[in-house]
């Protein structure tokens, strides 16, 4: 067997071997897509990052949503945070490569966003960087990593770890992972459509304490039903907002999650 032969077998072997656990771990991807079809129907928008070939298969997702799968349908809201090649060279260069996500995931992530973070090790600084300031802004944190444990798989709120030792490997699943992803999210669209639409679009969660423009305070307004479940915390600059109140403060974890059909 000539070299180019034994490097095809050894590749594909190595593939085929992490098919039958990564079938099982991938069984995920149809909830992950429920969830991010409402997301992305309510205002809400992905963020994704990665490095290297990390990077490039992120972009390719956003791809995917802002433009199509397969059959036509409205474009999406997401972004590849590495392909914001301005931002990355001015935030690497004056804060440092480690925070070159977390900067803007800071600056474009709002409640009922989510961040996909995609990494064959799962111990990338500027990843990890990008979940704490993920949860400051209360965006929920998926990650497709290599096996688990590791410390991004730690961190989020869900993992998709595909069990090969290659990172060849594991980047390649990730691709089929996703392809999976936006199938479902394709399936669920129609579905998610026909829920009531009580997210707030692109509402980042600011801290009030202080009067409303009209004159009323935030409980007045709530004892008066301006909208179920307001939650001083959740008001955006702009006073009261009923429908951003998700009356789980801010605990950073899983607050975009309401209403969800998780
Ligand atoms: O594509 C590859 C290896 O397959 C490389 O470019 C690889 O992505 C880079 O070394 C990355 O820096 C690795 O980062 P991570 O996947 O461990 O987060």
């Amino acid at each position: 067997m000539n070299d180019a032969m034994s490097a095809l077998d050894g590749h594909l072997s190595g593939l085929a071997a992490a098919l039958v656990p990564y079938r099982r771990t991938a069984e995920r991807l149809a909830g992950w897509g429920t969830q991010l079809a409402w997301t992305l129907a309510t205002g809400g928008r992905l963020l994704a990052a990665g490095n290297g070939g990390s990077a490039a298969e992120a972009q390719h997702l956003t791809a995917e949503l802002v433009g199509k799968l397969r059959d036509d349908r409205e474009p999406y809201s997401a972004i590849a945070l590495h392909a914001e090649t301005s931002s990355l060279t001015a935030i690497g260069n004056d804060y440092g490569y480690d925070e070159v996500f977390a900067r803007q995931v800071r600056a474009h992530g709002r409640e009922n966003d989510i961040l996909l973070l995609m990494s064959t090790s799962g111990t990338s600084t500027n990843l990890l960087r990008a979940v704490e300031a993920a949860r400051e802004v209360g965006v929920r944190c998926w990650a497709f990593t290599g096996p688990a444990p590791n410390p991004l798989a730690e961190v989020c709120d869900d993992v998709l770890a595909v069990p090969s030792p290659d990172s060849q490997v594991v980047q390649e699943l990730h691709l089929v992972s996703l392809h999976l992803l936006c199938e479902y999210v394709d399936e669920a669209l129609p579905l998610v459509r026909q829920l009531p639409r009580t997210a707030a679009p692109r509402q980042r969660r600011v801290e009030f304490t202080g009067r409303l423009p009209g004159g009323a305070d935030a409980p007045a307004l709530a004892a008066a039903g301006s909208g179920p479940g307001i939650n001083r915390h959740a008001l955006n600059g702009h006073g009261a907002n009923g429908h951003g109140a998700n009356g789980h403060g801010g605990n950073g974890h899983g607050s975009s999650r309401r209403g969800c059909p998780s």
